[in-house]
């Protein structure tokens, strides 16, 4: 990514309706990348804040007032004929039946419907982010499987809908006897399962888990099914996540951990400054809690990611 480029900002919203379902609008032929679906918006003016951009797009083009919004993820691409930033922000509440002002067809879509739709090539990772929730739990090591298995279902019960396997001391065997059984539970609430270091690839997963090491080893670790997402600590290690193309990672430490105490950890400004570098959705982790999403997502974060702060 060039930093003389001259962005075009661009204000999109993904449109938060009833049961999660989005709205999203079809751009009108011939203009760019006509015939696509979009997340609707449209360009930042000059003197604008975005808040107040993505506002005044969205009472143009749909008609609705936005009364409550946050952002998502910012998306970096350039295309021939222009480079564009998408700053994206999830909206939640509005007033106002969404119709298309201009004419353009709009939808109300399911989450799991996105994927299938075509959308202009930028869009990828907006995708992701739509899809993906603000916390993610990460296992920690099973003691006892019957004893695993419960925590599991109080945190699914209790919101938990992205799960990262993460166990290091199991059999081979072990882990994947807990992850099948992982995965069953957490799909019984629409819940999704990402492996960490899997002795092999599971079908019924719903991603793969890459170590901050295995970014650096000769392997072609795309997953037949599902997302890859990895660890990071450092701009270099996120550099390195996108070159092998991870769909989503998590950056750690942010704030001091019981578990490591002492070490230095990144705080919340370089944390944003390490996200800006990626179009991908990035989790902060590290001595975090739910009482920290809204932080992280200021900060260009996907949410929170953690362990302890999850787990009963
Ligand atoms: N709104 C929106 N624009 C997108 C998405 N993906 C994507 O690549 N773009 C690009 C296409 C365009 O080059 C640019 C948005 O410009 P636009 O044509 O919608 O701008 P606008 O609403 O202000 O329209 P206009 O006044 O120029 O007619 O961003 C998306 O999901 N939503
Ligand atoms: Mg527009």
């Amino acid at each position: 990514m060039s930093v003389v480029e001259p962005w075009l900002h661009v204000m999109a919203a993904v449109i938060r309706g009833q049961e999660g379902r989005i709205l999203l609008a079809q751009r009108p032929p011939g203009k760019h990348q006509g015939g696509k679906w979009e997340f609707p918006g449209g360009k930042l003016e000059v003197g604008e804040t975005p808040l107040q951009g993505l506002k005044r797009e969205l009472h143009e083009e749909l008609g609705i007032e936005v009364q409550h919004a946050q952002p998502l993820i910012k998306v970096r691409h350039v295309y021939p004929e222009t480079a564009v930033l998408l700053d994206v922000w999830e909206v939640d509440v509005f007033t106002g039946e969404p119709h298309g002002r201009e004419g353009q067809p709009v939808g109300w879509f399911e989450t799991e419907q996105l994927s299938g739709l075509e959308f202009p090539p930028a869009n990828y990772p907006i995708v992701t982010a739509a899809r993906l929730p603000e916390v993610c739990l990460i296992t920690p090591e099973p003691e006892d499987p019957a004893v695993f298995l419960h925590k599991l279902e109080v945190a699914l019960q209790s919101g938990i809908r992205l799960v990262q396997f993460r166990a290091k001391r199991l059999l081979p065997d072990e882990y994947l006897a807990l992850a099948r059984e992982t995965a069953r539970l957490a799909h019984s609430f629409s819940a999704r399962v990402l492996l960490n270091s899997p002795p092999v690839m599971l079908p019924e997963a719903d991603g793969l888990h890459l170590t901050s090491a295995q970014l650096w080893q000769d392997h072609d670790w795309q997953p037949h099914n599902g997302w890859l997402s990895a660890s990071c600590h450092s701009r270099e290690e996120l550099a390195q996540a996108a070159e092998i193309g991870v769909d989503f990672a998590f950056l750690s430490p942010v704030l001091p951990t019981l578990s490591h105490p002492g070490a230095a950890h990144l705080g919340w400004e370089a944390f944003a400054a390490c996200v800006e570098q990626v179009n991908f959705p990035v989790y902060a982790l590290g001595g975090l809690d739910n009482s920290h999403v809204v932080a992280a997502r200021k900060r260009g974060g996907q949410g929170i990611a953690a362990i302890r702060s999850l787990w009963s």
